[in-house]
Protein backbone atom coordinates (compact mmCIF):
# COMPACT_ATOMS: atom_id res chain seq x y z
CA UNK A 1 0.00 0.00 0.00
CA UNK A 2 1.23 3.20 -0.80
CA UNK A 3 0.90 6.13 1.53
CA UNK A 4 1.08 10.16 1.63
CA UNK A 5 2.13 11.82 4.60
CA UNK A 6 1.65 15.44 4.26
CA UNK A 7 3.79 17.62 5.95
CA UNK A 8 7.44 16.61 6.83
CA UNK A 9 7.26 18.78 10.77
CA UNK A 10 7.22 17.79 13.86
CA UNK A 11 4.60 14.61 13.61
CA UNK A 12 4.59 13.86 10.10
CA UNK A 13 8.46 13.70 9.91
CA UNK A 14 8.77 11.56 12.98
CA UNK A 15 5.91 9.04 12.11
CA UNK A 16 6.85 9.06 8.57
CA UNK A 17 10.26 8.29 8.95
CA UNK A 18 9.67 5.69 11.39
CA UNK A 19 7.35 4.35 8.36
CA UNK A 20 9.84 4.37 5.97
CA UNK A 21 12.58 2.76 8.02
CA UNK A 22 10.45 0.11 8.19
CA UNK A 23 10.60 -0.66 4.62
CA UNK A 24 6.60 1.03 4.35
CA UNK A 25 5.92 2.37 0.31
CA UNK A 26 5.96 6.39 1.89
CA UNK A 27 6.05 9.43 -0.40
CA UNK A 28 6.16 12.77 1.33
CA UNK A 29 4.44 16.03 -0.07
CA UNK A 30 5.72 19.21 1.12
CA UNK A 31 6.03 22.66 -0.08
CA UNK A 32 9.31 23.83 -2.04
CA UNK A 33 11.76 25.32 0.86
CA UNK A 34 11.24 21.89 2.92
CA UNK A 35 11.55 19.95 -0.38
CA UNK A 36 14.88 20.53 -1.52
CA UNK A 37 16.35 20.88 1.90
CA UNK A 38 15.24 17.14 2.35
CA UNK A 39 16.85 16.00 -0.97
CA UNK A 40 19.62 18.13 -0.27
CA UNK A 41 20.56 16.44 3.82
CA UNK A 42 17.56 13.87 4.48
CA UNK A 43 15.06 13.28 7.29
CA UNK A 44 16.89 13.51 10.21
CA UNK A 45 14.82 12.79 13.35
CA UNK A 46 16.39 12.77 16.80
CA UNK A 47 14.87 10.76 19.39
CA UNK A 48 14.78 8.93 23.24
CA UNK A 49 13.29 6.51 20.89
CA UNK A 50 16.43 6.36 18.46
CA UNK A 51 18.06 8.77 16.20
CA UNK A 52 17.80 8.09 12.36
CA UNK A 53 17.82 10.10 8.74
CA UNK A 54 16.06 8.73 5.90
CA UNK A 55 16.16 9.54 2.18
CA UNK A 56 11.87 9.18 1.28
CA UNK A 57 10.30 10.45 -1.59
CA UNK A 58 9.91 13.68 -1.97
CA UNK A 59 7.01 15.71 -4.05
CA UNK A 60 5.85 18.67 -4.37
CA UNK A 61 1.96 19.43 -5.17
CA UNK A 62 2.51 19.67 -8.97
CA UNK A 63 4.70 16.50 -8.83
CA UNK A 64 1.51 14.35 -7.89
CA UNK A 65 0.88 11.71 -10.33
CA UNK A 66 -1.22 9.47 -9.18
CA UNK A 67 -3.47 8.17 -5.66
CA UNK A 68 -2.19 6.69 -2.79
CA UNK A 69 -3.62 4.40 -0.38
CA UNK A 70 -3.46 6.12 2.40
CA UNK A 71 -2.62 10.07 3.26
CA UNK A 72 -1.29 11.14 6.37
CA UNK A 73 -2.82 14.47 6.97
CA UNK A 74 0.06 16.18 9.21
CA UNK A 75 0.05 20.23 8.81
CA UNK A 76 -1.02 22.85 11.19
CA UNK A 77 -4.43 23.93 11.16
CA UNK A 78 -4.25 27.23 9.83
CA UNK A 79 -2.37 25.35 7.04
CA UNK A 80 -5.39 22.96 6.53
CA UNK A 81 -7.34 24.63 3.54
CA UNK A 82 -4.09 25.44 1.69
CA UNK A 83 -3.64 21.34 2.40
CA UNK A 84 -6.88 20.55 1.22
CA UNK A 85 -6.12 22.25 -2.66
CA UNK A 86 -2.50 20.39 -2.36
CA UNK A 87 -3.37 17.11 -1.56
CA UNK A 88 -6.54 16.64 -3.81
CA UNK A 89 -4.71 14.76 -6.83
CA UNK A 90 -3.49 11.82 -4.24
CA UNK A 91 -7.13 11.13 -3.69
CA UNK A 92 -8.53 8.59 -5.76
CA UNK A 93 -11.69 6.44 -4.93
CA UNK A 94 -10.26 4.11 -2.53
CA UNK A 95 -8.18 6.82 -0.54
CA UNK A 96 -8.25 6.66 3.59
CA UNK A 97 -7.15 10.17 5.11
CA UNK A 98 -6.23 9.69 8.49
CA UNK A 99 -5.53 13.57 9.82
CA UNK A 100 -3.44 14.00 13.17
CA UNK A 101 -4.53 17.20 13.75
CA UNK A 102 -6.34 18.66 17.24
CA UNK A 103 -10.02 20.10 18.02
CA UNK A 104 -12.41 18.64 16.09
CA UNK A 105 -13.70 21.55 13.05
CA UNK A 106 -10.93 19.69 10.48
CA UNK A 107 -13.26 16.34 10.66
CA UNK A 108 -16.23 18.19 8.80
CA UNK A 109 -14.04 20.00 6.42
CA UNK A 110 -12.17 17.37 5.20
CA UNK A 111 -15.73 15.23 5.08
CA UNK A 112 -17.28 17.80 2.88
CA UNK A 113 -14.47 18.22 0.81
CA UNK A 114 -13.37 14.40 0.23
CA UNK A 115 -16.80 12.52 0.91
CA UNK A 116 -16.96 10.49 4.67
CA UNK A 117 -16.30 6.92 3.30
CA UNK A 118 -12.35 8.61 3.37
CA UNK A 119 -11.90 9.93 6.04
CA UNK A 120 -10.97 8.37 9.27
CA UNK A 121 -10.95 9.90 12.78
CA UNK A 122 -6.87 10.21 14.08
CA UNK A 123 -5.38 10.97 17.58
CA UNK A 124 -1.50 11.51 17.67
CA UNK A 125 0.26 11.35 21.10
CA UNK A 126 3.98 12.54 20.90
CA UNK A 127 5.47 16.08 21.97
CA UNK A 128 8.15 16.90 19.05
CA UNK A 129 8.84 19.98 16.92
CA UNK A 130 10.85 21.10 14.36
CA UNK A 131 14.50 22.67 14.87
CA UNK A 132 15.16 24.91 12.49
CA UNK A 133 18.19 22.99 10.76
CA UNK A 134 15.24 20.42 9.76
CA UNK A 135 15.68 18.06 12.20
CA UNK A 136 12.73 16.52 13.89
CA UNK A 137 13.38 16.37 17.53
CA UNK A 138 11.20 13.97 19.83
CA UNK A 139 11.08 16.06 23.08
CA UNK A 140 8.90 13.17 24.96
CA UNK A 141 5.94 11.33 25.52
CA UNK A 142 5.77 7.93 23.94
CA UNK A 143 4.60 8.11 20.46
CA UNK A 144 1.28 6.83 19.47
CA UNK A 145 -1.82 7.00 16.70
CA UNK A 146 -4.76 5.57 17.07
CA UNK A 147 -7.67 5.98 14.40
CA UNK A 148 -10.45 4.10 13.18
CA UNK A 149 -13.80 4.72 11.39
CA UNK A 150 -15.86 7.53 12.13
CA UNK A 151 -19.08 5.55 12.68
CA UNK A 152 -17.84 2.93 14.67
CA UNK A 153 -16.24 -0.72 14.06
CA UNK A 154 -13.38 -1.68 13.29
CA UNK A 155 -13.20 -2.13 9.80
CA UNK A 156 -11.19 -4.75 7.69
CA UNK A 157 -9.90 -1.43 5.93
CA UNK A 158 -8.47 0.06 9.02
CA UNK A 159 -7.32 -3.52 10.15
CA UNK A 160 -5.14 -3.95 7.16
CA UNK A 161 -4.04 -0.08 7.92
CA UNK A 162 -3.41 -0.85 11.57
CA UNK A 163 -1.09 -3.28 10.43
CA UNK A 164 0.71 -1.29 7.84
CA UNK A 165 1.69 1.20 10.52
CA UNK A 166 2.63 -1.64 13.14
CA UNK A 167 6.54 -0.62 12.95
CA UNK A 168 9.30 -0.07 15.35
CA UNK A 169 9.15 3.64 16.78
CA UNK A 170 5.35 4.18 17.63
CA UNK A 171 2.34 2.31 19.28
CA UNK A 172 -0.69 1.95 16.92
CA UNK A 173 -4.08 1.36 18.15
CA UNK A 174 -7.71 1.00 16.13
CA UNK A 175 -10.52 2.83 18.04
CA UNK A 176 -14.11 1.63 17.53
CA UNK A 177 -14.96 5.37 19.17
CA UNK A 178 -12.78 7.26 17.39
CA UNK A 179 -14.91 10.95 18.00
CA UNK A 180 -14.93 10.22 21.63
CA UNK A 181 -11.19 10.33 21.69
CA UNK A 182 -11.05 12.96 19.57
CA UNK A 183 -12.67 15.00 22.27
CA UNK A 184 -11.32 13.66 25.31
CA UNK A 185 -7.88 14.78 23.78
CA UNK A 186 -9.88 18.31 22.66
CA UNK A 187 -10.51 18.87 25.97
CA UNK A 188 -7.13 17.82 27.58
CA UNK A 189 -5.40 19.81 25.03
CA UNK A 190 -7.57 23.09 24.95
CA UNK A 191 -7.34 23.05 28.95
CA UNK A 192 -3.78 22.88 28.85
CA UNK A 193 -3.36 25.35 26.16
CA UNK A 194 -5.56 27.47 27.99
CA UNK A 195 -4.29 27.19 31.58
CA UNK A 196 -1.06 27.36 30.55
CA UNK A 197 -1.66 30.65 28.22
CA UNK A 198 -3.94 32.09 30.44
CA UNK A 199 -1.79 31.38 33.96
CA UNK A 200 1.28 32.34 32.47
CA UNK A 201 3.79 29.08 33.38
CA UNK A 202 4.42 25.76 33.56
CA UNK A 203 1.73 23.38 35.08
CA UNK A 204 4.31 22.92 38.07
CA UNK A 205 4.88 26.80 38.37
CA UNK A 206 0.93 27.27 38.38
CA UNK A 207 0.68 24.32 41.30
CA UNK A 208 3.12 26.31 43.38
CA UNK A 209 1.52 29.16 43.02
CA UNK A 210 -1.83 28.37 44.17
CA UNK A 211 -3.57 27.61 40.79
CA UNK A 212 -5.14 24.44 41.07
CA UNK A 213 -8.60 25.69 41.18
CA UNK A 214 -8.37 27.91 38.58
CA UNK A 215 -7.23 24.67 36.33
CA UNK A 216 -10.19 22.57 37.60
CA UNK A 217 -12.58 25.44 36.49
CA UNK A 218 -11.24 25.37 33.34
CA UNK A 219 -11.42 21.67 32.61
CA UNK A 220 -14.80 21.76 34.05
CA UNK A 221 -15.65 24.39 31.07
CA UNK A 222 -14.02 22.72 28.56
CA UNK A 223 -15.89 19.38 29.72
CA UNK A 224 -19.32 20.95 30.14
CA UNK A 225 -19.07 21.87 26.06
CA UNK A 226 -17.94 18.40 25.28
CA UNK A 227 -20.87 16.87 27.58
CA UNK A 228 -23.45 19.32 25.33
CA UNK A 229 -22.35 18.03 21.97
CA UNK A 230 -22.85 14.70 23.33
CA UNK A 231 -18.94 13.49 23.68
CA UNK A 232 -18.24 13.87 27.86
CA UNK A 233 -14.68 12.61 28.57
CA UNK A 234 -14.87 8.98 29.96
CA UNK A 235 -13.98 8.80 33.77
CA UNK A 236 -10.17 7.76 32.93
CA UNK A 237 -9.50 10.34 30.89
CA UNK A 238 -11.39 13.33 33.18
CA UNK A 239 -8.87 11.67 35.81
CA UNK A 240 -5.44 12.05 33.63
CA UNK A 241 -6.36 15.43 32.51
CA UNK A 242 -7.16 16.66 36.25
CA UNK A 243 -3.59 14.53 37.34
CA UNK A 244 -1.39 16.29 34.30
CA UNK A 245 -2.52 19.66 34.77
CA UNK A 246 -2.30 20.15 38.70
CA UNK A 247 1.20 17.80 39.39
CA UNK A 248 3.46 19.98 41.51
CA UNK A 249 6.81 20.40 39.83
CA UNK A 250 5.81 19.59 36.59
CA UNK A 251 7.06 21.68 33.71
CA UNK A 252 4.45 20.51 31.26
CA UNK A 253 3.57 22.97 28.49
CA UNK A 254 1.16 23.19 25.76
CA UNK A 255 2.50 23.56 22.51
CA UNK A 256 0.18 26.45 22.08
CA UNK A 257 2.42 28.15 24.97
CA UNK A 258 6.08 27.39 24.07
CA UNK A 259 4.53 28.90 20.19
CA UNK A 260 3.75 31.46 21.84
CA UNK A 261 6.53 32.34 23.78
CA UNK A 262 8.25 31.87 20.36
CA UNK A 263 6.72 34.51 18.32
CA UNK A 264 4.85 31.90 16.38
CA UNK A 265 1.74 31.08 14.83
CA UNK A 266 -0.78 29.18 16.97
CA UNK A 267 -3.59 26.75 16.49
CA UNK A 268 -6.16 28.92 18.76
CA UNK A 269 -8.96 29.25 16.38
CA UNK A 270 -9.59 25.11 16.49
CA UNK A 271 -8.14 24.56 19.63
CA UNK A 272 -9.71 27.64 21.79
CA UNK A 273 -11.93 29.46 19.56
CA UNK A 274 -14.02 26.85 18.59
CA UNK A 275 -14.89 25.65 21.54
CA UNK A 276 -15.60 28.77 23.01
CA UNK A 277 -18.52 29.25 20.23
CA UNK A 278 -19.84 25.34 20.10
CA UNK A 279 -19.83 26.28 24.22
CA UNK A 280 -21.85 29.55 23.65
CA UNK A 281 -23.92 28.24 21.14
CA UNK A 282 -24.96 25.21 23.56
CA UNK A 283 -25.70 28.57 26.17
CA UNK A 284 -22.77 27.66 28.37
CA UNK A 285 -20.99 30.97 30.23
CA UNK A 286 -17.31 29.76 30.03
CA UNK A 287 -15.71 32.58 31.30
CA UNK A 288 -12.02 30.95 31.29
CA UNK A 289 -11.83 29.78 28.01
CA UNK A 290 -13.17 33.10 26.82
CA UNK A 291 -10.72 34.70 28.89
CA UNK A 292 -7.81 32.71 27.23
CA UNK A 293 -9.47 32.98 23.66
CA UNK A 294 -9.59 37.03 24.48
CA UNK A 295 -5.81 36.69 25.54
CA UNK A 296 -4.74 34.80 22.77
CA UNK A 297 -7.02 36.52 19.78
CA UNK A 298 -4.49 39.74 21.22
CA UNK A 299 -1.53 37.65 20.44
CA UNK A 300 -2.52 36.96 17.46
CA UNK A 301 -3.26 40.46 15.88
CA UNK A 302 0.12 42.33 17.79
CA UNK A 303 1.43 39.15 15.60
CA UNK A 304 0.34 40.07 11.93
CA UNK A 305 0.65 43.97 12.86
N1 LIG B 1 4.03 18.57 17.61
C1 LIG B 1 3.38 17.76 18.42
O1 LIG B 1 3.98 17.28 19.39
C2 LIG B 1 1.97 17.38 18.15
C3 LIG B 1 1.21 18.01 17.16
N2 LIG B 1 -0.07 17.57 16.92
C4 LIG B 1 -0.89 18.17 15.87
O2 LIG B 1 -0.41 17.71 14.61
C5 LIG B 1 -0.50 18.74 13.61
C6 LIG B 1 0.88 18.99 13.05
O3 LIG B 1 1.68 19.56 14.06
P1 LIG B 1 3.25 19.68 13.93
O4 LIG B 1 3.81 18.52 13.21
O5 LIG B 1 3.75 19.99 15.28
O6 LIG B 1 3.39 20.96 13.01
P2 LIG B 1 4.71 21.47 12.23
O7 LIG B 1 4.53 22.92 12.02
O8 LIG B 1 5.95 20.97 12.89
O9 LIG B 1 4.60 20.69 10.85
C7 LIG B 1 3.61 20.97 9.92
C8 LIG B 1 4.28 20.88 8.57
O10 LIG B 1 3.25 20.96 7.60
C9 LIG B 1 3.85 21.54 6.47
N3 LIG B 1 2.84 22.05 5.57
C10 LIG B 1 1.98 23.06 5.77
N4 LIG B 1 1.18 23.23 4.71
C11 LIG B 1 1.58 22.31 3.79
C12 LIG B 1 1.15 22.00 2.48
N5 LIG B 1 0.16 22.66 1.88
N6 LIG B 1 1.78 20.99 1.82
C13 LIG B 1 2.77 20.31 2.41
N7 LIG B 1 3.24 20.57 3.66
C14 LIG B 1 2.64 21.55 4.33
C15 LIG B 1 4.75 22.63 7.01
O11 LIG B 1 5.76 22.81 6.06
P3 LIG B 1 6.52 24.17 5.72
O12 LIG B 1 7.90 23.91 6.18
O13 LIG B 1 6.40 24.29 4.25
O14 LIG B 1 5.83 25.28 6.49
C16 LIG B 1 5.25 22.00 8.29
O15 LIG B 1 6.54 21.48 8.15
C17 LIG B 1 -1.08 19.97 14.33
O16 LIG B 1 -2.45 20.05 14.10
C18 LIG B 1 -0.80 19.69 15.81
O17 LIG B 1 -1.78 20.27 16.65
C19 LIG B 1 -0.62 16.51 17.59
C20 LIG B 1 0.10 15.89 18.57
C21 LIG B 1 1.41 16.30 18.96
C1 LIG C 1 -0.48 17.55 24.51
C2 LIG C 1 0.28 17.15 23.28
C3 LIG C 1 1.79 17.25 23.50
C4 LIG C 1 -0.05 15.66 23.05
O1 LIG C 1 0.43 15.13 21.92
C5 LIG C 1 -0.14 18.02 22.11
O2 LIG C 1 -0.81 17.57 21.23
C6 LIG C 1 0.22 19.47 22.07
O3 LIG C 1 0.72 20.05 23.07
O4 LIG C 1 -0.02 20.05 21.01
Amino acid sequence: MRILIVGAGAVGGYFGARLARAGRDVTFLVRPARAQRLRESGLAVASPAGNDVVSPTVLTREQITDSYDVILLTVKAYGLAAALDDLGPAVGPETVIIPTLNGIAHIDQLQRRFGSERVFGGVCVIAAQLDADGTIRHLGMDPSLRFGELDGPISPRAQEIGALFTVPGFDVTLSEAILTDLWEKWVFLSSAAATTCLLDGTIGEIAAAGGEGVVHAIIDEATAVARAAGRPPRPASDRRTRSVLTTAGSTFTASMFRDRADGLPIEREQIIGDLVDRGRAAGLALPLLTAANVTLTGYEQRRTC
